[in-house]
This record gives C-alpha cells, structure tokens and sequence, in this order.
C-alpha cells in the first residue's frame, strides 16, 4: 500500500470538560473517498477540523500530506481543499466571480471554467448566489474547495438540507472530482451515503471509532450476513417450515430460521452462500413459495452491532467526562 496522504495517530480534543474526540485513529491512502461517519455530536467535524489545521488537538498525532498538522497548521490549511457552508457568501456574489475570487488567492489555481464545467455549473455562472437552489449552492462550495488545486478535499455533511434527486446528482459530482486525482474525506451522518459513496470508512460514535473498512467489508462481517425470506402459501406453510428447518440443521451456511407471519414466513439467515442452501431443498421439494427475497444489511446493521443502538443520526450521545478514561 502507497504511504497514507492523511494519517490521524489516537487523536483526542476536550472543550472545556467535554471531550468532543476520545480516540480516533484512520489512515486514508490517495485517491479515495475515505468516509468519517456517525451520528451528530459524534466527534467528526472537530476531527477534520483538526487534521485540516483549523482546531488544536491535546493528544494523538496527525500528518496530511507528510506534514505534521499539529506542529505546522498553516502548511495543512494551504493544502487542503476544505468545503466552506453557504453562508459565508454574500447573497449578490455571481458563481463566476465567486470562483474568480477564491482562485486569486492562490498562485496555482484552478480554472474557474473547468470547474464550472466540472460541477455542473456552467449555466449557472452568472447567477447570483441568493438565487442558487440548494444544490447549486453546494456544487458551488465544492467547487471552492477544490480551487486552490488540493490534492485532498474535505467535504462536511454535503448533502444535509438536499432533496433524493439533488443528494444523489452530488454523489455523483463527487465521484467525477475523484477521478480528477483528489482525495475526499467525506464527513456525513448519512449512511446511504457514506455506503454508496466511499470506498472505505471509519464509523465514530461519542469521540471514538467503532468500526472501520470498507461498507462491503463491515456489512459483509455482520454475524448472519445475509436473509433469505420465503413466504409459502397456506397449504404449503406447514412441509416449507419442516423442510427449512431441516435445512438449517445440515446446512454449514445456514445460522438459523425463524418463521413470522402466522407461519406463512420463513426467514433463513446465514453467509452470503445462504440462497444456495435454500433454493436446492425447495427444487427438491417441488415446493415453489409465493415470494422469495433476500433482505440486505446495510451500515446501519453494522451500528446496530457494534454499539447495540439503532442508529439514530439526530441522538447525540454524551461522550465520557474529561479524565474519564484516559490512557496514558
Ligand atoms: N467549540 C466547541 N465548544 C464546546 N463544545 C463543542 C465545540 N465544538 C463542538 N463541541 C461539542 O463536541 C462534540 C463533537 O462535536 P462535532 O461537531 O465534532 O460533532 P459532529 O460529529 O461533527 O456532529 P454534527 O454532525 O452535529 O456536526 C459535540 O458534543 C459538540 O457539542
């Protein structure tokens, strides 16, 4: 594996008594959509924040770009492209001369027209930044960050605020500026998102990472990996509970089965292999089901896991008291 172009060592940043992150480590290596993801409150803007060169930290190390952020935090914010919120533009600014503006603080900038181009913004360049619809607004502040030319973009809660048609064209925007050589560190509570969108992923919950890789790798993890739901008609109900069942007992890819439904269900979960135990004993059976349908899992089900919460991403949990904790 190529050195990591973000390297963030048991980082841990208090405010007062309240420890914002406990422990949170990651490597992201270039050319990735590499995902801090978790419910708000979590820890993840003070932790881009704080590799970007924005906030100081009081422990763990951080290097971005080779550079130690913690020691020399102008030369990170230099080097970064870092998403700013909508409202830090004034409501007259046009799209062009917004860009024309931020590129001239930058002796190597990018083209504004390529940009526009990139994002989809080139019918929009003369419009005025009030009259932008909420994507627009954010292709525009995606299209800031990557100004200056970063070889690493930070992207914050993107599509917060977006609708499903605006959320997934930005999925898309994003992935077209990856394939442009930059790495994205995409901060969301969104773990849609986050599962279509990165190629790998830490999950962070009250200041500390609960689960790390990528969303095929932890979903793919989960004990009982997969569900296969057979719904058998009335008459059929009772030889489809036995003979699945029976399955479940001989068959290494199966964990278990559990009937719902009056007993018209049948659902089989076991590893990703467990549809071909189930579909052979139908055949064999002659017995054809009403319905057969595979449930997925998703990132949630891997939150589920691994703090035994249904993930929320509006319930902010209380990290640990300062001092609480700490390892020396
Ligand atoms: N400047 C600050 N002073 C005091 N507490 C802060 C400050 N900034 C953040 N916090 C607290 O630290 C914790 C972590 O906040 P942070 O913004 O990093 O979380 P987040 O995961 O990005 O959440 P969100 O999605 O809501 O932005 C929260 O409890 C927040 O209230």
């Amino acid at each position: 594996m190529a050195d990591p172009i973000v390297e963030v060592r048991n980082l841990r940043k208090t405010y007062g008594a309240k420890v914002a992150v406990d422990d949170v480590s990651f490597a992201v290596q270039p050319g990735e959509i590499f995902g801090i993801l978790g419910p708000n409150g979590a820890g993840k803007t003070t932790t881009v924040e704080t590799l970007a060169g924005l906030r100081s930290a009081d422990g763990g190390a951080v290097r971005v770009l080779g550079i130690d952020t913690l020691r020399d935090p102008a030369a990170v914010r230099d080097r970064l492209g870092v998403q700013l919120q909508e409202s830090s533009l004034h409501d007259k600014i046009t799209v062009a001369e917004a860009l024309g503006l931020f590129a001239s603080f930058y002796d190597d900038a990018a083209d504004p027209r390529e940009l526009m181009e990139l994002l989809d913004l080139a019918d929009h360049a003369d419009k005025q930044f009030a009259r932008l619809s909420g994507g627009q607004k954010q292709r525009l502040s995606i299209a800031l960050a990557l100004v200056g030319n970063p070889q690493v973009a930070i992207l914050d809660e993107l599509t917060t605020g977006l609708d499903p048609q605006a959320r997934r064209a930005t999925w898309e925007l994003v992935e077209r500026v990856r394939d442009t050589g930059v790495t994205i560190l995409l901060v969301s509570h969104f773990m849609e998102e986050a599962e279509r969108l990165c190629d790998r992923l830490v999950v962070i919950d009250a200041g500390r990472v609960v689960a790390e890789g990528s969303p095929a790798e932890l979903i793919d993890g989960l004990e009982g990996g997969r569900t296969v739901v057979v719904r058998f008609a009335t008459d059929d109900a009772a030889r489809g509970r036995t003979l699945l069942a029976d399955v479940a007992t001989r068959h290494p890819d199966v964990d278990r089965v559990e009937v719902s439904d009056g007993g018209l269900e049948v659902a089989v979960t076991g590893t990703p292999r467990v549809l071909f135990a189930v579909v052979p004993a139908l055949a064999e059976a002659d017995l054809v089901p009403d319905d057969v349908r595979t449930v997925t899992r998703t990132l949630e089900d891997v939150f589920l896991a691994v703090t035994g919460r249904t993930y929320d991403p509006q319930a902010e949990r209380e990290p640990a008291l300062a001092g609480e904790g700490d390892r020396s």
